[in-house]
């Protein structure tokens, strides 16, 4: 029950919009994989979603499922199933009757129809919930059987339209937990839309990062975090470290110093922007030499700002500053003499947009 998915130019101009919702988006994602579109809010996200879903038609540009254009294919013959933020359930079935629905619909018995959807509640945790009501069911459990519904219908592509936004953190880790195990067991192609790093990296084999209806960067989260394709990626991935210089030799020069590419890697020569994820610095008191493959930096505790658990710390370096977090029980207060020993791992360098270069992140 999977499918690959290629998106091929894929356009969307509103009627009366002065600019592309999309423009030009193009990837591929694999049978079985989860892809995860992220982006600003009016970046496109839901259009992409709903052109794949057939909702919307695109301008221009194509959708293949299994290399097959489905232009002109109904929403319902495209052997895709959507969950929305909002369940959308029919509150005068049961629990067992909407998951049922589809299949009673098309023709099938309902008593097989029936036998099927029980499965599928199980799958999401709900057996025994089948007789109930939907309106006895929380917020979360409406979520599931919503999940139950679309899995029901054995689509070869499960569409997710940031489908765990409206529940509270601890519930959405449980459904983070069933949409892993889901994928164990039935290994559907997924595509879900959220605006939230943190599900898209615990929930996504890789991620499309949208911006204003352009594709910035399609990649694993990891590279997305440590190598970012642009300073605009390194915003969006929540980078709180940018250093202005140049690149010589291999080695980028700023206010910190020397930091060379890092190991296996090359980084062009010319002007460029260091940028450094923070949750890699590490923040040393003691008069020790960096370790083998990071780079040591003498700085002062400019800042501290509590965050529970957790303090973020900047730090001046001449007239740079750097970020970093350290737990919170670390004594570390403002003017202390610190070093930071950072990654090179962590470190990577980005063309300077002369329009951005110079604003620092919120
Ligand atoms: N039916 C429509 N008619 C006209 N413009 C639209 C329509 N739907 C979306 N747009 C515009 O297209 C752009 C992309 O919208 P879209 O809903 O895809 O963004 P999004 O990334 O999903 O945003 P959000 O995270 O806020 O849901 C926005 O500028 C939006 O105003």
């Amino acid at each position: 029950m999977s499918a690959t998915l290629t998106l091929d130019a894929l356009t969307k101009v509103f009627d009366g919009a002065r600019s592309p919702a999309l423009d030009g988006v193009a990837l591929g994602v694999d049978a079985g994989e989860c892809l995860a579109i992220l982006g600003p809010s009016g970046s496109g996200k839901s259009t992409v979603l709903r052109a794949i879903a057939g909702l919307d038609a695109p301008t221009s540009g194509r959708i293949l499922v299994d290399g097959t254009d489905v232009a002109g294919v109904a929403p319902e013959r495209r052997g895709m199933a959507m969950v929305f933020q909002r369940p959308l359930l029919f509150p005068h079935l049961s629990v067992l009757d909407n998951v049922a629905f589809a299949a009673t619909v098309a023709g099938q018995p309902r008593r097989e129809a029936r036998a099927d959807a029980r499965q599928f509640l199980e799958l999401v945790q709900l057996e025994g919930f089948g007789d109930r009501p939907i309106t006895a069911l929380s917020g979360g459990q409406e979520q599931r059987v919503a999940l139950a519904r679309a899995l029901a219908a054995r689509p070869r592509v499960l569409l997710l339209d940031e489908p765990f936004s409206a529940l509270d953190p601890e519930l959405r880790g449980d459904m983070h937990t069933l949409l892993g195990q889901i994928r164990q067991q039935l290994s559907p192609t997924i595509v879900m839309v959220t605006h939230d790093r943190d599900e898209a990296a615990v929930v996504a084999d890789r991620v499309a990062l949208l911006s204003a209806g352009h594709l910035l960067q399609h990649d694993t989260v990891e590279r997305l975090y440590t190598r970012p394709a642009s300073l605009e990626v390194s915003r969006l991935m929540g980078g709180r470290i940018e250093l202005v210089g140049e690149v010589r030799d291999g080695t980028h020069h700023s206010a910190i110093g020397a930091v060379p590419a890092p190991e296996g890697e090359t980084w062009a020569d010319g002007r460029g922007m260091l940028v450094v994820r923070h949750e890699a610095v590490h923040v040393s008191t003691l008069p020790a030499e960096a370790p083998p493959g990071m780079v040591g930096v003498d700085a002062v505790v400019a800042d501290r700002r509590p965050r529970g658990p957790r303090a973020e710390i900047t730090l001046a370096c001449g007239d740079a500053l750097l970020e970093a977090e350290v737990p919170a029980s670390r004594p570390l207060v403002v003017g202390q003499r610190a070093s930071a020993h950072i990654p090179r791992s962590a470190c990577s360098v980005v063309a300077l947009d002369d329009r951005q270069g110079i604003r620092r992140p919120a």
